[in-house]
């Protein structure tokens, strides 16, 4: 079965995925190996429509693989995407938290600086979160709040 993690920049989707099997897939790393340059650069060429698409083919795919798949922060802004997750016999499992929480956690980060952070502001970066709550709620088969929990125990609640 596979098991898809969502959620937004900064919710623990690689950290917990790779407590759940260290061989875990990271969509990202699988579309900039499809794409060949970074997401970055890619979304400057063609536009976020083009890299939607892209991500849609790359989740069919891994929809069948049987592995535990740590989706792209943006993988249900998406209709398409949606409806892959929605209509897949995978587990979808949204690791949910507030803002603030994320936002310092990004901050924090300088291990993984990512680019969206660079790009906006905290302000646009919370209307881009506010944009997507509900959408990670609507595709999830199972949501996880992770507000104050370490990752072993948000692992052992994925697994109840
Ligand atoms: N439960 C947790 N408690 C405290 N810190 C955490 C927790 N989970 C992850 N972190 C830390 O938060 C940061 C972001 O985690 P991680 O990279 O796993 O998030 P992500 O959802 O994969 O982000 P992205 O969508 O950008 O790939 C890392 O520095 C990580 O160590
Ligand atoms: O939140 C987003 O829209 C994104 C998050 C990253 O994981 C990448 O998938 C890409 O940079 C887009
Ligand atoms: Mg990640």
């Amino acid at each position: 079965m596979t098991i898809f993690l969502i959620g937004f920049m900064g919710s623990g989707k690689s950290t917990v995925a790779n407590l759940l099997a260290t061989d875990f897939i990271d969509m990202d790393a699988v579309i900039v190996d499809n794409i060949g340059m970074p997401i970055s650069v890619y979304f400057e060429r063609y536009g976020e429509p083009a890299f939607r698409q892209v991500e849609s083919d790359v989740l069919k795919t891994l929809a069948s693989s049987g592995q535990i798949v740590s989706t792209g922060g943006g993988v249900v802004s998406s209709k398409e995407n949606r409806r892959i997750l929605s209509e897949s016999t995978s587990q979808v499992i949204y690791l949910k938290s507030n803002f603030s929480d994320l936002y310092a956690r990004i901050m924090a980060d300088k291990e993984n600086v990512r680019p969206l952070f660079l790009e906006h502001t905290k302000e646009a970066l919370e209307v881009i979160y506010e944009s997507r709550k509900a959408l990670y709620e609507m595709v999830a088969t199972k949501t996880v709040l992770v507000t104050d929990k370490c990752p072993e125990d948000i692992v052992k609640e994925i697994q109840l």
